[in-house]
């Protein structure tokens, strides 16, 4: 017997709601059991709709060749909004991936809330809602007795937060540290291996859709502080904003200053901290000359890494979760295999 579909509403679709479609293309097999079926696309400029599961083969095939989904010949409308996805009410999970708002967290913040309201389970890769109001969310999340998965937010395929909630449980977590942005990563590693300036490892890094949509979040370091902030906020129980953060970027490093480091034998990372100092959380993102014997020197190319002290569970550090659309895509469908699977993330 077929199971029920777990019908999914799929908001924003660039390169990682890009990535996700494919994923659940290529994954259709092994996903059977979840049987997920996706009602909606929605963009910017309008979306798609079909009450009986979109084709997804055919709009992976369609949106390779077209950007404006609108066109899309069955189903495809200006008209289909995530206002009239909010009326018909046919959904079971909405997979929010537009772009990050550090200031306002909108249009993620408003979509996430009245999904949450109305019943539907999150998945989000938006860090903008999640950075400016997770407590909120979660309450909200509860009361309606639904999940909100955020795995995506603080490291994508690195498994940060969701380590974090489950695997560190009854333990209190006492520092986070982490080389947590992929983009600076891969511009510093470019630049020391091929001695390019960082302005041309920048575009490579653009070119391989790692960058966020506005790539200064990345390289003056306020992608690393939103995702310090969320592992601080979530995991320490606090409520710190970016004002509380010394943030530094890499805009400023030359070729030079990494040559010299490597002579050396010391890499530069772009390093978020929190850690407490006399009963005060101090909360940094700034570049850091790594000597070999730190935990964070190896961390490579689009890579990432993140370290937690704790006071029952020891110190752990989990390295790699590559920045990229499909890694990042893949950690969406994580959180929505465990929501499945009755995984409580609030
Ligand atoms: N790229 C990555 O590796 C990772 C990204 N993220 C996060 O995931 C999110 C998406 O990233 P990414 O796919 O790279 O970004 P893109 O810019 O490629 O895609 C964002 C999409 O959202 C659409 N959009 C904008 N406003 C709205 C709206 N009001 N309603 C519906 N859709 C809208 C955009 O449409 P249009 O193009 O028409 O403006 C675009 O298609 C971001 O929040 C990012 O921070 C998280 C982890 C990794
Ligand atoms: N721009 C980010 C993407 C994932 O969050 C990065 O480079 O790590």
């Amino acid at each position: 017997m077929r199971r029920k579909a777990m019908r999914i509403a799929i908001i924003g679709f660039g390169g990682v709601g890009r990535a996700f479609l494919r994923l659940l293309k290529d994954k259709k097999d092994e996903l059977k059991e979840i049987n997920p079926q996706v009602n909606y696309v929605i963009d910017y400029m309008g979306g798609i709709y079909d009450p009986e599961g979109i084709d997804i083969e055919k709009l992976a095939d369609f949106s390779e060749k077209n950007r404006d989904i609108t066109k899309y010949p069955i189903g495809g409308s200006p008209e289909i909004t995530f206002d009239s996805m909010l009326a018909n009410k046919d959904v079971d999970v909405v997979i929010e991936m537009t772009p990050t708002n550090k200031d306002t967290g909108e249009p993620g913040m408003t979509h996430i809330i009245k999904s949450l309201e109305n019943g539907f389970h999150v998945v989000t890769s938006n860090k903008g809602p999640i950075l400016l109001g997770y407590k909120k969310l979660k309450e909200i999340a509860r009361k309606n007795n639904v999940q909100l998965g955020i795995g995506c937010t603080s490291g994508g395929a690195l498994p940060t937060i969701n380590a974090g909630i489950i695997d560190m449980a009854g333990s209190n977590i006492l520092s986070i540290e982490g080389v947590l942005n992929g983009t600076t990563n891969f511009i510093l590693n470019e630049m020391e291996s091929t001695g390019v300036e960082y302005q041309e490892a920048l575009k490579k890094a653009q070119q391989a859709g790692i960058a966020e949509t506005d790539p200064t979040l990345d390289v003056e370091g306020w992608d690393t502080a939103t995702k310090l902030l969320i592992l601080t906020n979530v995991l320490m129980n606090e409520e710190k904003t970016l004002d509380d953060i010394k943030v530094e970027g890499i805009t400023s490093i030359k070729v030079s200053d990494i040559q010299e480091a490597a002579e050396n034998g010391q890499k530069y990372k772009l390093v978020g901290k929190t850690v407490r100092k006399e009963d005060k959380l101090e909360m940094s993102v700034r570049l850091e000359k790594l000597n070999p014997d730190n935990p964070l020197y190896g961390v490579d190319g689009k890579n990432k890494a993140v370290r937690y002290t704790s006071d029952t569970l020891g110190d752990l550090t989990i390295i790699g979760g590559a920045s990229g659309v499909t890694p990042a895509a893949a950690s969406i469908l994580r959180d929505l295999i465990n929501i499945y699977m009755g995984c409580k993330f609030v």
